[in-house]
């Protein structure tokens, strides 16, 4: 088009000096096209400018409910409307965290499962602009504790997930469903969260495990080799991300979540139903009564409430790290494994690869005990020195701490030290691969996000085609293009103008 602009300006101009001699107006007139050649270009310029300017962004939302063993979040996501499938997208725009135990703990009155969402389900209306509510998908994915309740009584899960359906049903939200998701799901929508987040999977390559414990279950998932996976079809899932293949190893541990497998540590311990139990995992100091029934009531607990016990129990501590990992390494299996290579309790894991992020209780605790960043060796050694501290010093350092937190913090790191070394197999040489991470770019590390992602289909199986030139590259060819154009159209100008003055004077 610009060069057309050129070609017929040069035309006009070699008629117009045929035309001078006749015509008194010439000058005026080669004034007039070299202005109108410019504000050609200016504007041809400025409409590609603005062709190409993103338009004001409007974001697109979706709400995922993580309706956990200890407790429920509701998490917001948003992401530019138009840039839907480009990786790194989709971020947390809020949080909400449920007041309240999580939902599996309303068996006895089911309706109050419902009811506890409300005030963050306001919060979400309040969150999500009005006219985005009824196109914004909202899921609840229930983990651990409904898998527990399911397997202890079909009826009662049915009715506490009845009750949650029966609340979100009445939002203006777009509700796509309340479902029990599989341990498969919640390790690989856990490792798609912690790869889409740190944008690796357009890369192929190098792509990080994901580490997950929770309350009731705990979840390892890592990329491995094709061949790896064909030894245990339950433990394997298969993705195609960004024209990629992934084949991930995948397990959860029902019951080895941090709070169920306290309760099998106390029951492990409490086999002789004695009045007293001197609990080497508690620090010197600590002693509260417990129930029988509080441990033993579990489903995870497979063992019977011992004969001679009473009705209860009282729990003190004796502060020694060594015991306590005895005490932790008696509620693993090591013995009986099929496979070519086991985890524990005969559970095929094959060997670890690449880097890890660990995150939920792993970040809570470690990142309270201050085992973040140090050696192995260094780690055993402060969790020796926290086990150690009398209990009335370690409340008087923490005043502000939960005090049950604060009294599980020595059983909690010893079990996630032994479990990530003799469980999985992390050795002081590969300690440093396992980071311990709550956020990756501002969006909390867990399954909700890869969850939403998958549900929405916004990761694409093949690579997106991308335009030859980004945006700033094509404007710049541009501009470039129509100044050489604009510096023709003056040379042009010129010379005819001189051709035109010499065959005056010839004449
Ligand atoms: O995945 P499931 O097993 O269903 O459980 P969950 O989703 O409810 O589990 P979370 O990751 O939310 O929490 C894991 C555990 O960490 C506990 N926890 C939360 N904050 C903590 C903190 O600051 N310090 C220590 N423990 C904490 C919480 O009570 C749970 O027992
Ligand atoms: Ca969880």
């Amino acid at each position: 088009m610009c060069g057309g602009c050129v070609v017929g300006a040069i035309y006009c101009i070699t008629v117009l000096c045929k035309m001078k001699e006749k015509n008194p107006w010439h000058k005026a007139v080669v004034i007039f096209i070299a202005v109108l050649g410019i504000i050609a270009i200016v504007a041809l310029v400025t409409t590609a400018v603005l062709q190409n300017k993103p338009l004001q962004q409007k974001f697109k939302y979706g709400i995922v409910l993580d309706a956990g063993s200890s407790h429920t979040a509701v998490y917001i996501y948003e992401w530019p409307a138009e840039k839907e499938n480009d990786t790194g997208r989709v971020k947390q725009k809020h949080f909400c965290q449920v007041k309240g135990p999580g939902i599996s703990s309303y068996s006895l009155s089911p309706e109050q499962a419902g009811h506890s969402l409300r005030l963050c389900i306001q919060e979400a209306v309040l969150n999500v602009p009005r006219r985005r509510h009824h196109e914004t998908p909202l899921y609840l994915g229930a983990t651990a504790g409904m898998r527990l309740l399911r397997m202890e009584n079909q009826s009662l899960c049915d009715q506490v997930l009845g009750s949650v359906e029966k609340v979100l049903q009445s939002t203006p939200f777009d509700y796509q469903g309340a479902r029990i998701i599989s341990g498969q799901e919640e390790g690989a929508f856990g490792w798609v969260t912690v790869n889409y987040l740190s944008d690796r999977l357009k890369q192929g390559s190098g792509t990080t495990g994901a580490l997950d414990l929770g309350g009731a279950s705990t979840q390892i998932t890592f990329a491995t080799n094709q061949d790896e996976t064909g030894e245990s079809a339950e433990n394997t899932v298969t993705f195609r991300l960004y024209g990629n293949d992934y084949f991930l190893y995948t397990h959860s541990f029902l019951c080895y979540g941090k709070d169920q497998v306290l309760k099998l540590a106390l029951a492990q311990q409490t086999q002789a139903g004695a009045s007293t139990l001197l609990d080497p995992c508690f620090n010197q100091g600590y002693s509260t009564n417990l129930s029988y029934s509080s441990v033993y009531s579990s489903p995870c607990i497979t063992t019977q409430k011992p004969l001679a016990a009473g009705e209860g129990f009282t729990h003190r501590g004796t502060g020694n790290a060594l015991q306590c990992q005895e005490v932790v390494r008696r509620i693993f299996n090591f013995s009986g494994c099929t496979f070519s290579h086991c985890s524990f309790n005969g559970v095929y894991q094959p060997p670890l690869q690449g880097q890890f992020g660990a995150f939920s209780a792993y970040y809570f605790v470690m990142n309270f005990l201050n085992l973040t960043s140090d050696t192995l060796e260094n780690n055993m050694e402060k969790m020796a020195r926290y086990c150690s501290t009398p209990w009335t010093q370690i409340k008087q350092q923490f005043p502000n701490v939960k005090e049950k937190y604060l009294a599980e913090y020595c059983f909690s790191g010893t079990y996630i030290l032994f479990l990530l070394t003799h469980g999985y197999n992390f050795t002081s040489d590969t300690w440093s691969n396992i980071k311990f991470i709550k956020k990756i770019s501002g969006s909390d590390a867990g399954w909700t996000l890869g969850y939403m992602l998958n549900l929405t289909n916004m990761i694409p199986a093949e690579a997106p085609d991308t335009p030859p030139l980004p945006h700033a590259g094509y404007v710049t060819l541009l501009l470039f293009t129509s100044l050489l154009l604009f510096l023709i159209l003056l040379c042009s100008l010129r010379s005819l103008w001189v051709r035109c003055t010499s065959q005056r004077q010839i004449i």
